[in-house]
């Protein structure tokens, strides 16, 4: 016998209270009443500002019980949680006391929206949470709260995440159209061992230059370079960056893909050739100190060597989102793009993956499977 809380219609139509708590047990109220037994949802709320590196007590973790769909909308269950840099970097403008923001991908369970048929699967940007109920509708800028996952064929849904998602197209349309890389150019790539980076510099391959990539330790150096195909690796820890960039790149550097910025970056570019160009995806280096970290002034190279150099946001290309999904399938089909996840298992982990990755302890995309 166990007691629990459930909304019985057919207790409300003989006018009794539309909540009851009985103390039967539950295969027997539903066999009573036909009761329909809403959902608790999981949530991790923003409890209070990160001062420098995030903390558990930063997050309370909660329960809320969710109601009936209405019309136009679903109800979703969380698979995998994305575990993404901006969370920190965004993080200075959110309001506490609300769900922790990400995105997820979830499986439909209820639906009272056409677009969003059940058993189907969605990116959601649903916030750290196990259960949604969404209409689905794109927010004020235009980016929309949740999109059914094309067909992937044999590939997991997680890749939605990943390869096939935001990070996947955020090196495809971010590198190719701000870089315009050519053939034989040599392209530098930081945060290489990321979600982001690793594809970059597998795309650098596919369009026939030679690829740097910089990351923080000799195990993710050897996957670029045995496994993905970069050219050289630099660690940034342990190398002298300086010497190391021009003995890889004694020519100098056409293309840059900062996902880190600081001075790092600054190194890389007082290294780069005239007309080079520089895409500005991130500055990872700087998210978990308060203020903003000084980095030797760019402003050097980027006049005397005439740089382009430009920031993005990927929803820049949302129109083109499915493009860049279907492009970056057709190359794991073909064997042009590989993928690695660091996958951590059960939803009271999210905080401690979410750490993980800020101090770089994934390799490739991090996630949380729930
Ligand atoms: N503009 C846009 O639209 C988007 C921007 N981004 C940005 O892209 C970047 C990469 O994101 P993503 O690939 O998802 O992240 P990942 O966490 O997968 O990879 C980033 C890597 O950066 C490295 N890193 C961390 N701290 C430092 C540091 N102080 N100096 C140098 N490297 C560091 C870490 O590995 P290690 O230190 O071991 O090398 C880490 O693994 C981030 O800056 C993110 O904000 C991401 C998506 C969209
Ligand atoms: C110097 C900070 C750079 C941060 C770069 C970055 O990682 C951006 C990531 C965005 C990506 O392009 C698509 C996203 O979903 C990420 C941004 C999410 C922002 C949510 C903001 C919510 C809010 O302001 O309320």
């Amino acid at each position: 016998m166990i007691s629990i809380l459930f909304l019985c219609s057919d207790l409300h139509k003989m006018n009794m209270n539309s909540v009851c708590v009985s103390l039967f047990s539950k295969r027997h109220l539903e066999k009573f009443c036909n009761c329909k037994k809403f959902l608790s949802a999981k949530a991790y709320i923003f409890d209070k500002q990160f001062d420098n590196f995030p903390k558990a007590t930063d997050f309370k973790l909660v329960e809320e019980e969710l109601g009936p769909i209405k019309d136009g909308e679903f109800l979703t269950e969380a698979v995998y949680l994305s575990v993404d840099p901006y969370m920190r970097a965004y993080a200075p403008r959110l309001k506490t006391g609300k769900t922790f923001l990400g995105s997820q991908v979830a499986r439909i369970l209820e639906s009272k929206n056409d677009k969003f048929p059940v058993g189907k699967h969605v990116v959601g940007e649903f916030g750290w949470r196990t259960h949604t109920i969404s209409n689905g509708k794109p927010s004020p800028t235009g980016v929309p709260q949740a999109w059914v996952l094309p067909d992937f064929g044999d590939l997991p849904v997680s890749l939605a995440l990943g390869v096939l998602g935001m990070p996947g197209n955020t090196a495809y349309f971010g590198f190719l159209e701000l870089c315009q890389p050519k053939k034989g150019e040599m392209v530098f790539v930081t945060g290489a061992a990321g979600a982001v980076g690793s594809l970059v510099g597998q795309i650098a391959k596919i369009k026939g230059c030679k690829v740097v990539g910089i990351a923080g330790s000799d195990e993710k150096g050897k996957w670029l370079t045995d496994e993905l195909g970069f050219d050289h690796f630099i660690n940034y820890k342990s190398d002298d960056l300086v010497q190391k960039i021009r003995e890889c790149a004694p020519n100098g550097i056409d293309c840059y893909f900062d996902n880190v910025g600081g001075e790092i970056s600054s190194k890389i570019m007082f290294n780069m050739n005239t007309f080079g160009r520089i895409s500005v995806c991130g500055a990872i280096s700087g998210y978990n100190e308060n203020k903003p970290p000084k980095a030797t002034l760019v402003q050097y190279p980027i006049t005397m060597n005439q740089l382009r150099m430009e920031g993005f946001i990927v929803h820049r290309w949302l129109d083109r989102w499915f493009e860049g999904i279907e492009q970056n399938r057709k190359w794991i089909q073909e064997g042009k793009l590989k993928y690695r996840e660091t996958v951590t298992h059960g939803f009271e982990n999210m905080f401690n993956a979410f750490a993980d990755m800020l101090k770089g302890g994934n390799i490739g995309k991090a996630l949380v499977k729930v």
